[in-house]
Formats: structure tokens, sequence, C-alpha cells
């Protein structure tokens, strides 16, 4: 398998690899260009967020859909959507249909994930291409489970998940499953899923991409993975040349390195060490984090840039009076405005428009007071009143918002990254 795998990611310019400190990863075996089509996958096995809206097959919207008239929750565009789809349905058609009957229950969006990799998983010798070893178990076998390290309370709910799956899978009747390999592929998930997104890198759905998969993590990463229907491509964002490590992004590039390192740890536990989350100084001794950060010196009168103390990097130095303030002093007092994020999300969830950008404009108004305009501890700010002022049909306000946005963009994607282009794009539209 690792002989195959090998050749045809060498058709593809690329090299498999192993880190010490990451396991497995994927290496180019030649220069990538910008924008250029790294590496592209079908899914193992996916599932829609949402059905009902979309084609199972192609997750086309905005068509005529019809539903499986069996178990009336999938729906296809087209005759080739669903004899494509066929091969699977036909077994998870009967274990949705008996669910519903037998405890009137629908899975979720994972469950469904799993049990459709279980069912590919038993007819894989059956299958066209089981051969091909970018689509085989065994690859799915070989990604990290992380099983030693997921807390007990997390395993005793992949456990229940497990037990309710090994019920809906009998359904089909496909013999039996083994409740420990379920939820170590719930740990798999955890780690190794992606979220397939639409052009507008909205999330539609889950899917498991093992080949993708390899590919390592970085908060400055040179690809960036982008879907057509569940079909994954990775692209290059910038130039990768011979020998370079091909890496993708797990996470927000818009959080701040806390956050991206505390989620790093939480999900795929390990500690980033890319050169954005320990980066090194520049010549006048500035962090690239210190330029994202964007924190203001308190002295009411000064309101100059702090940067990292090199010497002790607790305290931070301002650039402009030179006066030194600790570091966990500003970061507190930024946590201390949380609520009103969390007032504004709570709003914005239940529909309440008018106090959702009240409590924004109050955390922006306050954020003003400690923040430059373009750190990125303001970029959720910002998007959530463009998404606010757009909602509310108040165009005006959301231009003025989406270009504070494109600021905060511009430090903190590459030129390439589709996310910097999106903005761009509302911009237009608002300017129109
Ligand atoms: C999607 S897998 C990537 C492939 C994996 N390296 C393998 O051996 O199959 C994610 C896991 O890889 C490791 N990993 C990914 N990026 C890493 C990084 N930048 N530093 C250390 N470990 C990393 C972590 O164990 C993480 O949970």
């Amino acid at each position: 398998m690792a002989d195959a795998l090998n050749l045809l990611l060498q058709v593809r310019g690329l090299k498999l690899g192993m880190l010490p400190t990451k396991g497995r990863c994927l290496f180019a075996a030649r220069r990538f260009l910008p924008g250029e089509a790294v590496l592209d996958q079908s899914p193992y096995a996916s599932a829609l967020n949402s059905t009902g809206k979309r084609c199972d097959g192609c997750y086309k919207e905005d068509c005529k859909l019809q539903e499986c008239s069996l178990c009336k929750s999938v729906w296809y565009c087209s005759k080739a959507c669903q004899e494509q789809e066929q091969v699977i349905h036909k077994y998870e058609c009967k274990c949705l249909s008996m669910l519903m009957a037998e405890k009137g229950r629908e899975l979720t969006p994972s469950l469904r994930l799993m049990l459709r990799l279980l069912i590919r998983k038993c007819l894989e010798k059956e299958m066209a291409d089981s051969v091909n070893p970018f689509d085989a178990y065994e690859l799915v076998e070989l990604l990290p489970t992380h099983f030693e390290e997921t807390s007990e309370q997390q395993l005793i709910l992949y456990a229940q998940m497990a037990n309710l799956l090994r019920i809906t899978y009998n359904y089909g009747e496909l013999g039996n499953v083994d409740i420990k390999e379920i939820t170590h592929n719930f740990c798999r998930f955890a780690c190794n899923a992606h979220t397939i997104t639409d052009a507008e890198l909205r999330p539609l759905g889950i899917g498991l991409y093992p080949v993708i998969s390899i590919i390592n993590h970085s908060c400055q990463p040179n690809c960036i993975l982008l879907f057509e229907g569940k079909k994954a491509y990775v692209r290059a964002i910038q130039e990768i040349s011979e020998g370079m490590e091909v890496t993708l992004s797990y996470v927000d590039l818009g959080d701040n390195t806390l956050t991206r390192l505390q989620n790093l740890k939480l999900q795929y536990f390990f500690n980033c060490v890319c050169p954005r989350c320990l980066p090194k100084a520049t010549s006048d001794k500035m962090l690239d984090n210190d330029h994202m950060e964007g924190f203001l010196c308190p002295i009411p009168k000064c309101k100059g840039l702090l940067i990292t103390n090199q010497e002790y990097s607790e305290k931070m130095l301002c650039k402009t009076c030179g006066k030194e303030t600790d570091k966990s002093k500003v970061l507190d007092k930024l946590k201390s405005f949380d609520c009103y994020l969390d007032d504004g999300l709570r709003h914005l969830s239940i529909g309440n428009l008018g106090r959702a950008k009240q409590a924004f404009e109050k955390l922006d108004q306050v954020q003003t007071s400690l923040l430059q305009k373009s750190s990125l501890h303001r970029i959720k700010t910002y998007d959530n009143l463009l998404k606010i002022c757009m909602a509310m049909e108040d165009w005006v306000s959301a231009l003025v918002y989406c270009h504070k946005a494109i600021k905060v963009y511009e430090r903190v994607y590459l030129p390439n990254h589709p996310l910097l282009g999106l903005q761009h794009y509302t911009c237009g539209k608002l300017e129109w």
C-alpha cells in the first residue's frame, strides 16, 4: 500500500515523509506556483450538514431536487447523482428508515459520516475503485487517533454514539461492527476530518479525505483547501519549492496566537511551533505578532504601539514612551470585554439585530481604546458588524465595516488567500 501510494503521489509531484515531531507529512517533489492544484481527492466518506436542501451526490442547491422515496431523508438533482450514490445509499437508506421507524431518530452529520464510512469499508472489496490506494480503508486506519490523549468524558460520549451507530448499522444487515473500532474512528474524525465548504467558504458538510489528511498544519500555510461539490482541492497560495513541506491551516488564521495554540492543542494535541507562533524578532526588535496584535500603550496621552520585550516576553514596551506594561494585564483587560462579544452573538443567534448591533458597537468602542484599528483582535467585531448591517440593509455602515475588516484581512492572510478575495468581492458589491 505504501509503495502504491508513493507512486501515485510521485505522479503528482509529491512525496510522503515522516518527521519526529509531526508524524507523516507531504513534501513537494517539484516547484508549485501560487494557484496551482497540489492535490485533489474525493472523500472516502462525507455527509451534508442539512439534507433536503442540496443534492446528496454533487452538493448542488438551487436546482430541482427529488427525495429518496424510501428513507425520505436524502435528495438528488439527477438520475446520474442518485445512481452514483446508490452503492452506499442502498444500505444507508435501510438503516436511516429503520432508525426513524423504530426510534423516531435522525442521524447528526458526524454520525451519518461514520455510518457511511462503515458501509464503505464493508463494501470496499466489491467496489470498483477499491484497488485505488487513494481510496482504501487502510489509509483511514493510518490516520492518528490520539486515543490515549482524549479525555475520559469525550471517550464516554464517543462510546455512546458508537452504540447508537452499531444499532443503526445492524439495520443494514451488513454484519457486525466493533464498538471499539467506531470509538477510535470518532477520535480520528476529530483530528482528521475536514469541513466541506461552498464557493464562498460557508460550511456545507463534513468529509474524510485520507490522503489530504496527511498534510500537517502551519499558521502560515502554503496551501488552502477548497471544494467543488464534495471533491477537495489543495491549492498553493504561495510558491512551494521542491523539498518544502506542504501545509494547510487547521484553525482560523484570524484568531490570535493564544487562541490558535489552545485550539490546536485541544483538538489536534500538538504545540504549534510555526513561525507565527514562535516568531523571531525583525530588525527593529518588533515581532510580526506585535504588528498583528496591535496593542496600544495604556498611558492615556501616549497610545503608542506596544512591542514584546525580547529579554522578558511577559512584559511589553511602548515604542513611543518606552514604558513597560505586563502583557497579562493587557490581555486580561481585553478579555474583560468578551461579555459584549457573548451578548452580541447571543442576540444575533435569536435574530435580535438591533441589540446585537448595540453590543458589537460597544465592543468596537472599547477595543478602540486598547487596540490599533487593524489589530487582529478586531476582526470578529468588524465581521459581525458587517453581517448585521447587511442584514439590516444599512449598506453605508456595512461598507465602512467591510473596509475596516479588509485592513485586518490584509495583515492576516496572504494576498492569494480566497478569504481576502471574498472580502474584496463583498466590498465591491457594497460599493456598487
Ligand atoms: C490530520 S493529521 C496530519 C497527518 C499526521 N501527521 C499523520 O501522521 O498522519 C493531524 C495530526 O498531525 C500532527 N500534526 C499536524 N500538524 C502538526 C504540526 N504543525 N506540529 C506537530 N504535529 C502536527 C498532530 O498529531 C495532529 O493531530
